[in-house]
């Protein structure tokens, strides 16, 4: 259930390395992979949990709604896999559902169980830039932010817009419901709007950290900016037989 290609009129506005590997078994590097249960390291599993290297059930096939708009449903259930890594029962369903400039995404994690969870999830979407030196992202301003490419000191943001000219890794906290980000594909403005995701993770490895990741290019860096909307800073703590439910939407201005 990773997000790969996204088109508006025809443009794409997802990014995907020219070297990701589509092999069922890794993330894919790029488009929109979901980070579940555990949001960067995990002593128990690989980073970013197991959502982005697990095949999801189609539970609804993109069907066509009155409204012109296609949906499609996507489930992902505990199984043996998911057991040895995080011994707990779950059931998250992903809705997309495309628009003519919008992509909506609704997720809802149901614990069926009889303990708490504790999880951290987040959309790991990589946009589709033609040089991430001239996009600006709106929102953070006032906001903390850790910053994991200084030990994960914690910084307060003051400027307006952020911009990325060099490795970046920052964990933004209680930003508000919406970013702009400029300069996207053909000059355009691209609207995240996120509901119940508290934090903002905007990351770029730029040319050094580029060379560390086995499925990506060096000279790639410039096409890329994540802005990714999740709920990371703190665990979302679910208890028994309730529902988390959060959703985002971009849309092409
Ligand atoms: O290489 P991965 O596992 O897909 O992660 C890519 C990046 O994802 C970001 O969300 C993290 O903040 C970075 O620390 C990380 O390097």
């Amino acid at each position: 259930a990773t997000v790969v290609s996204w088109r508006v009129n025809n443009q794409e506005q997802l990014f995907v390395s020219k070297q990701a590997i589509f092999d069922g078994k890794r993330a894919i590097r790029g488009g929109i992979p979901v980070v579940f249960p555990q949001f960067g390291e995990w002593s128990t599993g690989p980073q970013h949990g197991f959502a982005r290297i697990c095949r999801w059930e189609l539970k609804k096939p993109p069907e066509r709604l009155p409204t012109g708009d296609v949906e499609a449903m996507f489930q992902l259930l505990d199984n043996e896999f998911t057991r040895s890594m995080w011994n707990y029962p779950f059931s998250l369903t992903y809705r997309l559902i495309l628009r003519e400039k919008e992509l909506h995404f609704n997720i809802s994690v149901y614990n069926p169980g009889a303990e708490t969870l504790s999880f951290t999830f987040l959309l790991h979407t990589y946009f589709k830039v033609p040089d991430v030196r001239r996009c600006q992202i709106t929102g953070m301003r006032g906001c903390t932010y850790i910053d994991k490419t200084r030990e994960g000191a914690l910084y307060q943001e003051h400027r307006d817009v952020v911009t990325v000219n060099e490795w970046t890794d920052r964990i933004y906290q209680n930003t508000p419901l919406e970013h702009i980000i400029t300069n996207v594909v053909s000059g355009r403005k691209m609207r995240m709007q996120k509901y119940n995701l508290v934090d903002t993770v905007v990351w770029n490895p730029w040319v050094e950290k580029a060379k560390e990741i086995p499925d990506f290019g060096e000279e790639e860096f410039p096409n890329l900016v994540c802005v990714e909307a999740g709920h990371v800073s703190s665990p979302v703590i679910l208890p028994p037989g309730t529902v988390f439910e959060a959703s985002q939407i971009l849309q092409v201005m």
